[in-house]
């Protein structure tokens, strides 16, 4: 069930090739820290091309109850009245970040060391995972978490009111929890540094700098050392927030496996933190480039172009790119049902930690399928059919988690029999025009009540 209205179940089919140019909406990880650091500024950040999936506007709801101005000028445009670093009001109502992940724990991160109490929720899925990776840390500035269930949501957050800067050490390879440390580390006084063995997605980072926060970087044989200033003045910035290689991924992979399809899709930030699948693609052999490579921002961008690629073979994805690529693994093991022979992905024991565990959500849809999947804690292996030859004809679960249903809603594209899903409501937290763009380029996708 979703948890915003009644299930929309949803079918795909096999249908013409998908052609044209694919836009899609803006990046979800730096709408949501564009919102926060905004709030914890002085003065008025613009944002040009907000993602206005659920998820992110969940995060400007909770910035409004903190205190800060957000408003929707309409076309993804946004402007935020910040409240300064340590100028969060205590709200008055529970935060309810619905879906995501990243917006409740970076939100935590943000409160944790101002004195002010907040009590966060989330949906059916968010209240099912994991917070004690970012209370543990908080709880070093001097913040106290009351959650459910060993560290669950709903939970009840008491910020620091006397923080004291952490050394932290990541344990899990996780942007969230690193972002999280910093928000924090920005109302502690002296520095805060965070530690990562292994480089996450990094747009905390510039993004702090952009917005004024003094952070150096290192490289060191403990891992990436980031180090930040506390209690900076961050100053208001002009946001364009480039395009979702996470969200790319759908388009392209569609493509890839509709026969005779060509499709572009534009201005695609392909920050190297990020981009892992389209190199994975490549390795497999598919038709995918990367035109008019250009820099924005300080950030690598291409226009995507995707042709439809018979002929992919299966890989051994190498551990160390699964950061870079954490969010795509479900739609990657669609692909790797219509390449031949094994697609092994290893070192993604995060998967089982989601909007839902997407080992398990994806292997038992693939099987069903007519797929043979192997796994283990974390690792998991696709047996690929080769083109054609892939069955479906199957409804799947997609457990309250937007990436299994757009990545079962790929496969039936090209599968013999059509694929539905019992509920694609899940897909407006992340990608709310999913359904449109897809049908814009010729996909065989229909609500089936
Ligand atoms: O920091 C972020 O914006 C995100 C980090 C990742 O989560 P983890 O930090 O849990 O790996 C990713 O899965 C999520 O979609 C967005
Ligand atoms: C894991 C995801 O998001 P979050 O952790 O923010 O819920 C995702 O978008 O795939």
């Amino acid at each position: 069930m979703s948890s915003h209205g009644d299930p929309i179940p949803m079918t795909s089919r096999k249908g013409g090739p998908l052609t044209g140019e694919a836009h899609v909406p803006g990046d979800k990880s730096i709408s949501h820290r564009s919102l926060i650091l905004g709030a914890l500024s002085v003065g008025e950040t613009r944002i040009t091309g907000l993602l206005e999936g659920q998820d992110v506007l969940d995060t400007g709801k909770a910035m409004r109850a903190f205190g800060a101005e957000v408003t929707d000028h309409g076309g993804g445009e946004w402007t935020v009245h910040g409240v300064g670093v340590g100028g969060f009001a205590e709200p008055d109502q529970v935060i309810d970040c619905g879906n995501s992940g990243t917006g409740v724990r970076l939100i935590m991160g943000a409160m944790a060391t101002s004195p002010i109490t907040a009590t966060f929720t989330g949906d059916a899925s968010l209240n099912a995972r994991p917070m004690g990776r970012v209370t543990d840390p908080l709880a070093l500035f001097g913040a106290q978490a009351f959650g459910r269930d060993g560290g669950r949501l709903p939970m009840t957050i008491v910020g620091a009111s006397d923080p004291v800067p952490v050394r932290y050490t990541v344990p899990v390879p996780s942007a969230q929890v690193k972002s999280a440390v910093l928000l924090a580390g920005l109302n502690a006084p002296g520095e805060t540094v965070v530690i990562e063995k292994e480089a996450t997605r990094d747009h905390t980072e510039r993004m702090l700098a952009g917005f004024g926060a003094e952070l150096s970087v290192e490289e060191t044989e403990e891992g990436r050392v980031i180090t930040l200033n506390g209690q900076p003045e961050l100053v208001p910035q002009t946001i364009i927030v480039p395009r979702d290689p996470s969200s790319a991924a759908f388009p392209v992979c569609a493509a890839l496996l509709v026969e005779g399809s060509d499709v572009l899709v534009p201005n695609i930030g392909l920050n190297p933190t990020r981009a892992g699948l389209f190199y994975t693609l490549q390795e497999m052999g598919a038709d995918l480039t990367f035109e008019n490579m250009r820099e924005e921002g300080g950030e690598p961008v291409a226009d995507l172009r995707a042709r439809f690629s018979p002929e992919m073979e299966g890989i051994a994805v190498p551990p160390e790119r699964a950061a870079s690529m954490i969010d795509e693994y479900p739609v990657l093991s669609v692909v790797a049902a219509f390449a031949k022979g094994r697609t092994e992905m290893r070192g993604v024991k995060e998967l089982r930690v989601k909007e839902c565990d997407r080992i398990d959500a994806m292997a038992k849809g693939l099987r069903a399928a007519g797929i043979e999947v192997e796994e283990g804690e974390d690792w998991w292996v696709v047996h690929g059919r080769g083109h054609g030859d892939v069955p479906g004809g199957v409804t799947v679960e997609s457990r309250l988690d937007h990436r299994i249903a757009m990545s079962f809603l790929v496969m039936g594209l090209a599968t013999q029999s059509p694929m539905r899903v019992d509920d694609g409501g899940p897909i407006a937290t992340s990608f709310p025009i999913f359904e449109e763009l897809m049908t814009g380029l010729g996909a065989g996708l229909t609500r089936s009540n």
